[in-house]
């Protein structure tokens, strides 16, 4: 596939240093330190509410820690910049372009004539097997379809660090593993740091060189688990079964089974709740 990363530049690395997050009254994260290394494909895991998203609002310049700093490519962040590309469960793209002016859009802002950027757009979407559907808009494109273009396009901004939320979380299974396996070929042909943050298990040992496992409330971070198995990975392979292993166990210790009333719980059981 083209590279469209063309220029040498040191790997995007991240650190948070110390940084809480309050939004009000509600603390969202205290005290979290982390190192991504540059290059690398980092996952975050935990249970709902525990700051995940936060940390990625943070790297992404989109909210300020309450304490602490927050450092992409050694700049503390002070605000979104265009090293850093985003992506989400919702595919945010512009409902009026095409797919193929979509990812232009990426080049064109880098200031390349209309052309050209339209050229290496067509390429880019051949890679992921669009070529056919250049020319639609997003509404006649698959929920798959649109998250392959908003993956080329997120790579066509040639981002230092990439920050994925739940991208795939809408996605049928098979959709979802077809494009973990475009997200992992797109990303070994760049330098980009990924950030991504998911629920599920399998996609995090399928993607990721480091899981970090947050936990609580506020979030703080409990583990991190280097995965050391060459690509394409086998699930059922014993190291990674074992890393599984542990990921079921920490979430099965963090679900928050104390924010549920005896009656709310007894009729999530399927028990008529006694009065
Ligand atoms: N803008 C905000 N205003 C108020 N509270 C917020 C805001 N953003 C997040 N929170 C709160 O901070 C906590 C952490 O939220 P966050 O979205 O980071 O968690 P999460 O781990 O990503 O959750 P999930 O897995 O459910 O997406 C939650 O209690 C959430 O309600």
């Amino acid at each position: 596939m083209s590279n469209v990363n063309e220029k040498k530049r040191r790997p995007t690395q991240v650190v948070f240093e110390n940084v809480s997050k309050r939004f009000g009254e509600k603390q969202a994260t205290q005290d979290v330190s982390l190192k991504v290394p540059g290059g690398s494909f980092t996952v975050i895991i935990g249970p709902s509410g525990c700051g995940k998203s936060t940390m990625l609002g943070l790297a992404a310049g989109l909210d300020e820690p309450s304490e602490g700093y927050v450092f992409v490519g050694g700049r503390e962040v002070a605000g979104p910049t265009e090293n850093v590309a985003l992506l989400f469960q919702h595919y945010n793209l512009f409902p009026w372009l095409s797919a193929c002016d979509n990812v232009a859009f990426a080049f064109r802002n880098r200031g390349m004539p209309r052309k050209e950027a339209r050229q290496r757009a067509m390429e880019l979407l051949a890679n992921v097997g669009l070529e056919d559907y250049a020319d639609k808009v997003p509404d006649e494109l698959s929920g798959g379809m649109k998250q392959r273009v908003a993956l080329v396009r997120a790579f066509a901004m040639q981002p230092g660090l990439l920050l994925m939320d739940e991208p795939f979380a809408a996605l049928d299974h098979q959709t979802r593993r077809i494009m973990q396996n475009y997200l992992l070929m797109t990303w070994q042909a760049t330098d980009a740091t990924v950030i991504m943050v998911t629920h599920d298990l399998d996609e995090a040992l399928h993607l990721a060189d480091r899981l970090v496992l947050f936990s609580g409330s506020p979030g703080t971070i409990s583990e991190i688990i280097d995965i050391d198995v060459p690509r394409p990975r086998r699930l059922d392979e014993v190291s990674l079964a074992s890393i599984r292993q542990r990921l079921e166990a920490h979430l099965e210790k963090e679900v928050a089974y104390d924010e549920f009333t005896e009656a709310e719980l007894a009729q999530v059981m399927g028990f008529a709740a006694q009065s």
